[in-house]
């Protein structure tokens, strides 16, 4: 087994699993920093929560190596498991507490557990505090898997698709909670299907597809769309013109010279992270 520098939370080679004849997972491989924020994107059945379980130790790997803050997360004892927090996809369990009693439930669990109402004020829950669970709407619920998830101060949280059925205001709430953990120095690995998540959220991202990472990198360069040319479009005399260009600040400024001013119809076009994701996972051409 392969030994990890203090500076890496999850280190995976050669990752294999298998369902019968699926190959759920398929040669992974993966490295995420200390006080990263890391997204796995993927579309359905690509193998990204049996990974993160796998990584989670609530699932045995058939091969490969594995090390989630230095331990093998299949023979990793309690200790190991106080430092790693988990929200999984959809927890319906204690519907009958209310928030506030589940919270401090959780707490007792830990030596050193986050103060329980700070923490219910933190998610956004304070007037749900004496709430019943099952009352709660989905994004609350979620809220509340989160706060559970870090009432115990974990180094590394896990988020599998955290904000799946969020409203827009719910899941920008949410990420300010998020990029707060991170402030504070936590590592996270979320999966997600939302691009803009990623976008948002995460330093680095790796897309998996048929169980193995066929990109990886920042949102902003994932698949090298930061080298890719741009299309710059604009009303020509005769008619709509379009260039594509690896200099589109020196093209828009000699078409402003041109045109002594204003470009009519000036667009300036690069393909966005949905592209790239697109074409990565074999749904579409990129904009190239
Ligand atoms: N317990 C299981 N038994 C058999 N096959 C499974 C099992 N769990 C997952 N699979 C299969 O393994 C593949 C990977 O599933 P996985 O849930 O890891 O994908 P995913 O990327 O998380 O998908 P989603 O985005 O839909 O959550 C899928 O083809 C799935 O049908």
């Amino acid at each position: 087994m392969t030994s990890t520098p203090g500076d890496v939370a999850v280190h995976v080679r050669d990752l294999h699993k298998r369902y019968g004849d699926k190959h759920a997972v398929d040669g992974l491989d993966l490295t995420v920093g200390r006080g990263e924020v890391f997204a796995v994107l993927g579309p359905n059945g690509a193998g990204k929560t049996t990974t993160v379980e796998i990584l989670e130790g609530y699932r045995h790997r058939d091969s490969g190596e594995v090390l989630v803050l230095g331990e093998d997360p299949q023979h990793a004892g309690l200790d190991w498991r106080t430092r790693v927090g988990v929200v999984l996809q959809s927890a319906n369990d204690q519907a009958e507490l209310t928030v506030r009693e589940l919270v401090h439930h959780f707490a007792r669990y830990y030596s050193e557990p986050r103060d329980p109402e700070e923490l219910i004020a933190a998610v956004g829950l304070a007037d749900k505090a004496r709430t019943r669970t099952r009352q709660l709407s989905g994004g609350q619920r979620r809220r509340l898997d989160v706060a559970l998830g870090i009432v115990g101060r974990p180094e590394l949280l896990f988020l599998d698709e955290p904000t799946t059925g969020f409203d827009p205001e719910a899941r920008r709430a949410f990420w300010q909670l998020i990029l707060g953990l991170r402030d504070e120095g936590t590592t996270i690995l979320l999966t997600t299907h939302y691009l803009d998540e990623a976008e948002n959220l995460a330093d680095r991202c790796a897309v998996v597809r048929d169980g193995r990472v066929v990109a990886l990198g920042r949102p902003a360069d994932l698949g090298g769309r930061d080298l890719e040319h741009a299309v710059v479009r604009w009303e020509g005399p005769d008619g709509p013109r379009e260039e594509r260009t690896a200099a589109p600040t020196a093209l828009v400024a000699e078409l402003g010279a041109r045109h002594g001013g204003e470009v009519p119809g000036l667009q300036v076009l690069r393909p966005t992270l949905e592209d790239v994701y697109l074409s990565l996972i074999g749904e579409k051409e990129t904009v190239r």
